[in-house]
């Protein structure tokens, strides 16, 4: 032993026992073999890497000065100080660690024959301490750090054997420091041991710690032997360990000063209270005394943990159940069957209500007066062997009784309203019966019917008329109801509508979406072949001025494309008297011309004629009316077209009866002399009376009733938008009208402008004479 060098002293020391801890990094001097012997001092410090001229001197001093501890107990004043860096290390771990350093010792030195170092001569004789080396020799002797020179420094804590060298420095440095060292009271100024009693000094004030190294319970360093045979207090570390983290708060809150326990108290305080209570438990301190348990079910079976299975993975549909372990109870075959049965969820496929039988005797829930009433609607009543309606049911329970009153009922899916279906506007009370699957097949015909194509199939074609622009014409026969075309584009509302007529586009691009869709359908009557199509559009008129004249010639038309000027109702008090005041006059008219003429064959003369109104904006649909003085008139100058306008909107209820009582009186009649006339115009429900040049203009001026007589023949034509009166323009298309033969072709009359039938038509005269017309205001049609 004493011829080896200090290295080799060092390994042969650790088979000593009691100096063995200190020496368990050997084992990394066998990965990087070191270049010199200080080099591998380096290498095998425990010391700290920023300071390995400290770390490194000790550990060698005290493999030398353990070795002559051996042998001579004086020195040990310093090194054991140092030595007590390993004293953590257990025993276990310690005997390991000497069996590899012994039989690495043993490879060593049967490897390589004892070499002569440079710092230990061979022939000094280790067992006398006088003959140690020199320390201040030592420490002028350059010492490398193999780590740092190479540069792996940086790459954090060596490792040996998977022990954490920092780990073990650091629970050195707390707990096994020894008081007599860390104090300095028996070390010298300049010794190594101080110096890591400074560092550890330091580093407790660093830390603000109001420690005593004299307080910590170290091992008796003054004893080796007695170290020796009571080695390191294993218990120790694992009482460290095992004891919970109150008892480890409470060990370091007792061991720190003022500041740490406050500290300390701080930190507790912010745990919550229940956590608090919990402190002393191992769950707590995570420490798992009792394994957590899982247990799943996987494929319809509780699978324990203490099956041999795995659980089930996501998706694994492939994957076969693995067998149950026989220990578990086999699942009864009731529980069995359950899950192996298929479940069949019965999913409702539509509506709230669906899936649902009807009530079989749907008069059950009704009252008697709803009985009474389903008796109107025979389709409400369910037919033997029909099928519900599941395409589009009504709710149930209540959707008979919806449909018997005709209440309307949001159903719960969009559908197409029947306002926009129905191509008159009207709205039929059997609408609601219709499902959606009317619609549905009426549409899917109307694309079977014309995907080949062919002016058959399509049925419409674009055809030129007269006066409208374009229209279209049917190219095939049409039942009633039968679907001829798809009216396709965007259906907007109408407050969408006004609102993109206030808007300018600017591409006029507009978005088609096309969800709800409409068709133009056939009336109540069939369509033939070659016949113009024509609807209602019965939209309103954007700006009251642009009402436009309706040319569809149809007996029941408004007049106006749209529905009729809303002054109209406002006058609706004198309907009843103004009519009257007509059929009155028109009777008594008749009667003077039988009088007068004596032509037995005009007894029905009093005909509907359509006549042109006026176009222009201000322009207001007149009646004329047929009295005694103008019809006198016309038999004694049957050329002459007279006219008389019946105001409604300036009808005052008294003056227009007194009004309308005078050509009852038929004598009193305004006689209507040739080109006198006496024009009323109407603007805004106010009524104007010009008087222009008449024969008679005392007859009519003191008539204070809507009736104004517009006299006019052909010669009188005049230009309306001179705007010197509506009769004017009256006077024009009558004027117009007389070179045409309405009488057989209300289309042509149509044509020719005859914009309101019915009620307000225009009542001719024709056996008096063809030019004599009544034509009665707008204000009169609404009445
Ligand atoms: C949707 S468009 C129909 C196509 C239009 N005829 C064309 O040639 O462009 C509607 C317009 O046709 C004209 N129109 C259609 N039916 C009419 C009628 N019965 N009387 C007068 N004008 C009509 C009006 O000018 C109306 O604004």
């Amino acid at each position: 032993m004493a011829t080896l060098p200090p290295t080799r002293a060092m390994s042969s020391e650790s088979s000593l026992g009691g100096a063995a801890d200190t020496f368990s990094h050997v084992a990394s001097l066998s990965s990087t073999p070191p270049t010199t012997v200080a080099d591998s001092m380096s290498l095998a410090s425990d010391g700290c890497k920023n300071d390995i001229a400290i770390a490194s001197d000790p550990i060698d001093e005290i493999v030398h000065d353990s070795v002559e501890a051996q042998t001579t107990p004086e020195p040990l004043h310093l090194d054991i100080a140092v030595e007590t860096h390993k004293v953590i290390i257990t025993e276990e771990t310690r005997t390991e660690q000497q069996v590899e350093t012994d039989k690495e010792t043993t490879v060593d030195q049967s490897a390589e024959p004892a070499q002569p170092s440079d710092f230990a001569p061979a022939d000094t004789p280790t067992d006398t301490p006088s003959q140690g080396r020199s320390r201040r020799a030592r420490r002028s002797e350059p010492v490398y750090n193999i780590a740092k020179l190479s540069g792996t420094a940086i790459h954090g804590k060596r490792r040996s054997k998977g022990d954490i060298i920092n780990e073990r420095k650091r629970r050195t440095t707390l707990d096994t420091l020894p008081t007599g060292v860390l104090d300095g009271a028996d070390t010298g100024s300049d010794s190594p041991a101080q110096k890591a009693g400074e560092m550890v000094q330091d580093g407790i004030k660093a830390l603000d710690m109001q420690w005593s190294m004299k307080g910590l319970d170290t091992p008796d360093i003054k004893n080796p032997k007695k170290r020796a045979r009571s080695p390191e207090p294993v218990s120790r570390r694992i009482s460290t360990r095992s004891a919970g983290p109150a008892d480890n708060l409470m060990q370091k809150v007792s061991a720190i000063g003022k500041k740490g326990k406050k500290a300390m108290q701080r930190s507790l305080s912010n745990i919550p209270r229940e956590l608090r209570k919990l402190q002393d438990t191992n769950e707590f301190a995570k420490i798992d005394t009792k394994p957590v348990l899982y247990s799943t079910w996987a494929k319809g079976k509780l699978v324990g943990p203490d099956d041999d299975q795995e659980p089930p993975k996501k998706k694994a549909k492939t994957e076969e159940p693995k067998p149950v372990p026989q220990k578990e109870a086999e699942p009864t075959p009731e529980a069995a069957s359950i899950f192996k049965r298929k479940q069949n969820k019965k999913w409702l496929d539509r509506g709230l209500y669906s899936g649902q039988e009807a009530p079989l005797d749907i008069f059950k829930s009704l009252t008697p007066a709803e009985r009474k009433s389903i008796a109107d609607f025979p389709e409400l009543v369910p037919k033997v062997g029909e099928k519900p309606n599941s395409t589009l049911p009504a709710p149930m329970f209540n959707g008979l009784r919806l449909l018997i009153k005709g209440k309307d009922f949001k159903l719960p899916f969009d559908t197409v309203s029947w306002a926009v279906l129905e191509p008159t506007g009207r709205k039929p009370h059997t609408s609601k019966t219709i499902s959606r699957s009317v619609y549905n097949r009426a549409f899917a015909r109307l694309t079977e019917r014309t995907k080949k194509g062919g002016k058959f199939r399509v049925g419409v074609e674009v055809v030129k008329t007269d006066d409208r622009g374009y229209g279209i014409r049917a190219n095939r026969c049409f039942e009633p109801g039968q679907i001829i075309m798809e009216y396709t584009g965007e259906i907007i509302t109408e407050e969408e509508c006004d609102r993109r007529m206030n808007e300018k586009y600017k591409d006029n691009q507009w978005i088609v979406s096309g969800q709800p869709r409409m068709a133009l359908f056939a009336g109540d009557r069939p369509i033939m072949t070659g016949e113009e199509l024509t609807y209602d559009y019965n939209f309103d008129p954007f700006s009251a001025k642009n009402v436009q004249k309706c040319l569809c010639g149809s007996p029941n038309c408004r007049g106006v494309l749209g529905p009729r000027p809303k002054e109209v109702k406002e006058i609706k008090p004198a309907k009843q008297d103004l009519k009257k005041t007509v059929k009155d006059g028109v009777k008594a008219g008749k009667r003077k011309i039988q009088e007068l003429i004596g032509d037995k064959e005009d007894g029905n003369a009093a005909k509907k004629r359509k006549i042109k109104t006026p176009t222009a904006p201000s322009a207001k649909p007149v009646k004329r009316t047929g009295s005694s003085a103008s019809l006198k008139a016309a038999a004694n100058k049957a050329a002459k077209v007279v006219r008389k306008t019946v105001s409604t909107i300036s009808v005052n209820t008294k003056g227009g009866a007194k009004g309308a009582a005078a050509p009852a009186s038929s004598k009193k009649v305004t006689t209507v002399k040739r080109k006198s006339t006496v024009v009323k115009t109407y603007s805004k429900g106010k009524a104007s009376t010009t008087a222009r040049p008449s024969t008679s203009p005392k007859k009519s001026a003191p008539r204070k009733s809507s009736l104004t007589i517009v006299a006019a023949t052909g010669e009188e034509n005049q230009d309306p938008q001179e705007g010197v009166s509506t009769a004017k323009k009256l006077a024009l298309a009558g004027a117009k009208e007389k070179s045409t033969p309405t009488r057989n072709s209300p289309r042509k009359s149509a044509a020719a402008g005859v914009a309101s039938p019915t009620p307000r038509k225009g009542l001719e005269m024709a056996r008096v004479s063809p030019k004599i017309r009544l034509v009665q205001s707008p204000s009169k049609a609404a009445a």
